[in-house]
């Protein structure tokens, strides 16, 4: 039988950001509407769609060889799982998700020890669990099963909730205490899977395409032509991943030189190069980068 490894892709928050990021890693994962068990262009994987909550413990019992899900859920489940790595994407932003202990803005409680003997709602139990008993806090905890921003002030003291641009807590007039956690996707295998060669070397190519498209999301590529003369200056400005390219252009006294910069420089060095007497300046977008 052919070899396949079994993947978790998260559905609900993450789901779109993560088909995204694979499509551009060089992979197509074809979803429909109510379909969980999606196809792709690669006939190696065989998807899951999987609430997140749930991928690191059916990763940790074997069932599953691998998937992405939020470091949050994996320490949530205290999954024994391998890190295969960290993808620093998120849903709207390229900022992590933070869990965070939050009030109304004009409650009274000031820091984490005015919850003694308070209540608080969460998705989040083990999280918050934890984080109480470091701080040697007591308070009821209570699972909330979502919206949970609605939960203050009259069915609970705080709640501790997930935010990333921070859209809900400004909407919901709450103030944040503390940071209890800071996620970011990331790629888990199961400890089998890792040992398994193929299974091993099929999900590091895997990571190395998905870092790379990550990489690659803020780089642009610049290229131009440039009189010999000013070439000096401009090594000695143009920033690269380590030197730039200097090619011999088919006239005399002129070269090309090529380049990877961070795109927000891009605006500042564009004109100084024009200065320098560089024309034909392209900047192009780039689908991935490995280092
Ligand atoms: N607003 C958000 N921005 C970025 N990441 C988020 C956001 N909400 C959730 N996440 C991340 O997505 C994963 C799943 O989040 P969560 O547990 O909230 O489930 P969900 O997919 O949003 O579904 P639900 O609608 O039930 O909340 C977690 O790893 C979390 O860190
Ligand atoms: O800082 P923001 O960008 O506003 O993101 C935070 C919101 O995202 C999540 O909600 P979700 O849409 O998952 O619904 P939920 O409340 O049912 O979990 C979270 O629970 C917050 O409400
Ligand atoms: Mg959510």
């Amino acid at each position: 039988m052919a070899n396949k490894l079994k993947i978790a892709l998260p559905k609900g928050s993450l789901q779109e950001p993560t088909l995204k990021l694979l499509e551009k890693a060089g992979y197509n994962v074809y979803t429909s509407d109510r379909g969980l068990r999606p196809s792709s262009d690669d006939a190696d994987l065989d998807i899951y769609m999987i609430r997140a909550q749930e991928i690191g413990g059916y990763i940790d019992s074997g069932f599953l060889d691998c998937g992405i899900t939020g470091l949050d859920w994996a320490y949530e489940n205290r999954a024994d799982l391998v890190d295969m790595a960290e993808l620093p994407y998120s849903r709207a932003t390229t900022r992590p998700t933070k869990w965070v202990l939050v009030v109304p803005e004009n409650s009274p409680i000031k820091t984490v020890h005015d919850l003694e003997g308070k209540r608080i709602a969460t998705e989040g139990m083990g999280i918050t669990e934890r984080y109480l008993e470091e701080k040697g806090v007591k308070a009821d905890i209570e699972f909330s099963w979502g919206a949970t921003e609605v939960k203050v002030p009259d069915l609970v003291d705080a709640i501790v909730d997930v935010t990333e641009t921070g859209n809900s807590i400004r909407a919901n007039n709450l103030r944040i205490v503390d940071t209890l956690l800071t996620s970011f996707p990331h790629f888990y295998s199961s400890k089998g899977a890792y040992e398994d060669e193929w299974k091993r070397g099929k999900m590091e190519r895997l990571v190395l395409m998905l870092k790379g498209a990550l990489d690659a999301r803020d780089k642009v590529g610049l290229k131009m032509n440039l009189p010999e003369k000013s070439l000096q200056e401009v090594l000695d400005t143009l920033p690269s991943l380590r030197r730039p390219t200097v090619s011999q252009l088919a006239e005399d006294g002129w070269v090309a030189v090529e380049t990877v910069i961070e795109e927000t420089v891009s605006r500042k060095i564009i004109p100084t190069l024009k200065e320098l007497g560089a024309e034909g300046i392209i900047e192009y977008p780039l689908n991935k980068l490995v280092r």
